[in-house]
């Protein structure tokens, strides 16, 4: 039997049970909203609600064979991720992108060539490096590594990375957006070429889990269901 985590609240519950049921997969909760046991029908394949948070780690870890989760979670928390796991299919939900933003009134900061020259500018003036807050740490410093953006520093934000810039703990933010709102609200503008990454639900399997005679059925038979596609 094999083992596949979906998320147990948040934005993406809802929609994975319903893109699973489309493709004659049943989830059901098999308790309170609180015991989180839960189960599918006919299938050999064990259910586990996970916070969306943890299913990186416990793909990595091989303690479940699939796992449907977002994008960017799994990019930013698990090292080497495609070594880890492999994207078995894109759900076409919770979509969002992770950018990079600055203050609206940086009216002459509007590429990462203009961040770098405002922060090599930064450290001289202000004696310290341009702060840029944010919760995708491994994501951000590869994102700028690449692009050649080198004299800032990251803040940890778990969350509200938005409110950090209007309370002076950073000059700069890097965080998820869908409708743009939190970000206009903030006055904070994406810079051009801030995109980082365009993230999505989806469904990965480990390639750390062991998969022996019996796991392979299984798989088998859950990849014959994706494959008819949706059916309702
Ligand atoms: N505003 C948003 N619009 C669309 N998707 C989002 C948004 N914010 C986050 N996401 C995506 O949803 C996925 C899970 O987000 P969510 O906040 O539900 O995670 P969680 O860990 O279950 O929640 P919590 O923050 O309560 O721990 C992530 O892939 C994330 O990129
Ligand atoms: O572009 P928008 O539609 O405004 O969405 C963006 C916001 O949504 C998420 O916040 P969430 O509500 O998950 O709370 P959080 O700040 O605790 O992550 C994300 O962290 C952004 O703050």
């Amino acid at each position: 039997m094999i083992t596949l985590g979906v998320p147990s609240k948040g934005r993406l519950m809802e929609k994975t049970f319903q893109w699973f049921a489309a493709r004659g997969i049943e989830m059901r909760r098999t308790g309170s909203e609180r015991d989180y046991g839960a189960e599918i029908a006919g299938l050999p394949v064990a259910l586990r609600l996970l916070a969306a948070g943890e299913i990186p780690r416990e793909l990595a870890a091989g303690r479940i064979h699939l796992g449907v989760t977002g994008s960017d979670l799994v990019q930013e928390r698990i090292p080497a991720w495609d070594q880890a796991v492999e994207t078995v299919e894109r759900m076409g939900f919770g979509h969002a992108d992770l950018i990079i933003a600055v203050p609206a009134w940086w009216v002459d900061v509007t590429s990462l060539d203009d961040l770098d020259s405002v922060a090599a500018d930064f450290r001289a003036t202000h004696g310290h490096r341009l702060r840029i807050a944010t919760k995708y740490h491994r994501l951000v410093r590869d994102f700028l590594r690449e692009k050649g953006v080198a004299d800032y520093r990251l803040i940890d934000s778990q969350g509200a990375t938005e409110g950090t810039v209007a309370h002076g703990t950073a000059e700069a933010i890097a965080d998820i957006t869908s409708t743009g709102e939190t970000l206009r609200a903030n006055h904070l503008a994406i810079l051009q070429d801030g995109m980082i990454h365009r993230s999505e639900a989806t469904l990965f399997r480990s390639r750390i889990a062991h998969w022996g005679q019996e796991e392979r059925a299984s798989l088998g038979a859950v990849t014959d269901l994706l494959q008819a596609g949706p059916t309702k």
